[in-house]
């Protein structure tokens, strides 16, 4: 089996322009944002590996928040995550797959979770 190496960020609440019915369309509404990115590796990680030689958990956050365009309404969640895996594919050419959950919180009638999970190979 390959090594890997898992980036993650789990639990990102943010505002987003998304839904079918006509009500959803105006207002940014939460959604809860969860991504697994699959990294290439160096041979060997040493106590002085640089950042460089990983990928900061940090550009994860920024796929999901400060990337995602303001204004721009998506039909559906699984459009939002594909701009997320796409953000995540173009910036850097190690990121082999993303695996990226949403989870639609003003849905939620008793604590449900309702929502995808979208993953996507490198092509
Ligand atoms: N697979 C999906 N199903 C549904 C979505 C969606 O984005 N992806 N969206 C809706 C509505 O916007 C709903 O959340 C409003 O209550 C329904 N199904």
């Amino acid at each position: 089996m390959n090594d890997l190496l898992q980036l993650e960020v789990h639990d990102l609440e943010v505002q987003v322009l998304t839904g079918i019915y006509s009500e959803e369309t105006h207002l940014p509404q939460p959604l809860r944002i969860s991504m697994t990115v699959d990294l290439a590796l160096p041979e060997r990680f040493l106590p002085d590996t640089p950042l460089s030689a990983s990928k900061s958990y940090i550009d994860l956050k920024h796929a999901a928040t400060t990337a995602l365009p303001q204004g721009v309404h998506f039909t559906l969640i699984e459009g939002v995550a594909e701009h997320i895996c796409e953000t995540l594919f173009v910036s850097d050419e190690r990121v082999k797959r993303v695996q990226v959950k949403i989870v639609k919180l003003a849905i939620s009638e008793n604590g449900e979770s309702i929502g995808i999970t979208l993953v996507r190979h490198r092509r």
